[in-house]
């Protein structure tokens, strides 16, 4: 990151990983499978020496807000509540950050099998395409307007009163559009970790923000040309998986000339996804309680923990 942040302590990455001794807990110890059936591009260096280190960090934070949550129920003399502790993961398309909470959450169930910890994307939350045709936003998928945000916080506000099965709507990348009648179900979860590129933000006629609910966030950042890398690598992928499948969004494209489909690609990065990273996504980084740095191949090169 070029700028520097005065409300951030900032940690290269040989200063980051002597935080937490990955001796007492070998990675080996780890199922690798897991790791490996979840994106078997991850770095275990990075699981080793930037993933363990914040997800003992993320433990502390956990423990402080049930101490905290414990200790205003003795005051007001009631008893002691269920309260999920929400961790939110903002950064641009493509950067990671599904990716990202998957692990977190994997390493944080090995590590602490007695917690329940459940993940969601916001992505479910997007209008469907017909809805968003009508509002004449099409083109504006993953910008603020573009999300059910009424819906949203209502899912949050049910999810932190720990009410039982609340369910969050499913977006599929393949169909592109959010699945009718399917969701995920989070049942009384001790941690929820909720990614989405919104999930920083503060529209301005909202009177509760996503934010609110959260008691720890991330931000995943890159360069923005190494995004858009990563985004056509997914792409690249998604094309693959659509050839035979004629119900993809992307099968027309998938059978076609892989030129015009990169073209394409390329021009809904440009017209998309980069001018929602520069207008709505890029200011909520200085939101987050971590940033964490990549550079080529998701390498984390630096992490930045917020002072105040
Ligand atoms: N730590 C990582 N190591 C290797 N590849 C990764 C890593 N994180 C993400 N990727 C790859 O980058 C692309 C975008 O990641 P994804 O998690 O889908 O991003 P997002 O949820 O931010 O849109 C995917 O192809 C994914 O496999
Ligand atoms: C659904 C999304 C808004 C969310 O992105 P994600 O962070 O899940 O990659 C995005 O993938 C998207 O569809 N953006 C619109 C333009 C495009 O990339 O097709």
């Amino acid at each position: 990151m070029a700028e520097q942040l005065d409300n951030y302590d900032q940690f290269k990455r040989d200063q980051w990983q002597t935080l937490f001794d990955a001796e007492s807990v070998p990675l080996d110890e780890i199922d690798l499978e897991q790791i490996r059936s979840l994106n078997d591009r991850i770095s275990l260096d990075d699981v080793r020496e930037i993933y363990m280190p914040l997800v003992h960090y993320i433990l502390l934070k956990y423990r402080d807000f049930q101490r905290a949550n414990d200790e205003r129920s003795d005051f007001l003399r009631v008893s002691h509540r269920h309260v999920p502790f929400l961790i939110g993961i903002a950064g641009s398309v493509a950067v990671g950050k599904s990716t990202t909470a998957r692990l977190l959450a994997l390493l944080l169930r090995h590590l602490y099998p007695q917690l329940k910890v459940q993940q969601i994307t916001t992505d479910g939350f997007l209008y469907p395409n017909a809805v968003l045709e009508a509002k004449g936003i099409a083109d504006d998928k993953g910008f603020p307007d573009s999300y059910d945000m009424p819906r949203l916080i209502q899912f949050l506000n049910d999810v932190k009163q720990s009410k039982p099965h609340v369910q969050a709507p499913k977006y599929s990348h393949q169909v592109y559009d959010v699945i009718p009648n399917e969701y995920d179900e989070i049942d009384q979860p001790d941690i929820l970790i909720v990614e989405g590129i919104n999930v920083l933000q503060l529209p301005s006629q909202a009177e509760i923000f996503v934010s609110d609910f959260f008691d720890f966030s991330l931000y995943v950042d890159a360069d923005p040309q190494l995004v858009e890398h990563w985004f056509l690598e997914r792409f690249n992928i998604l094309l693959n998986s659509a050839f035979n499948d004629p119900t993809n969004f992307y099968h027309e494209l998938a059978t076609g000339s892989r030129e015009d489909a990169f073209l394409y690609a390329r021009q809904v990065w440009d017209d998309v996804d980069l001018r929602n990273l520069k207008a709505y996504i890029l200011p909520t980084r200085n939101r987050a309680n971590v940033i964490l740095h990549k550079v080529r191949h998701h390498t984390i090169d630096a992490v930045y923990l917020r002072k105040y």
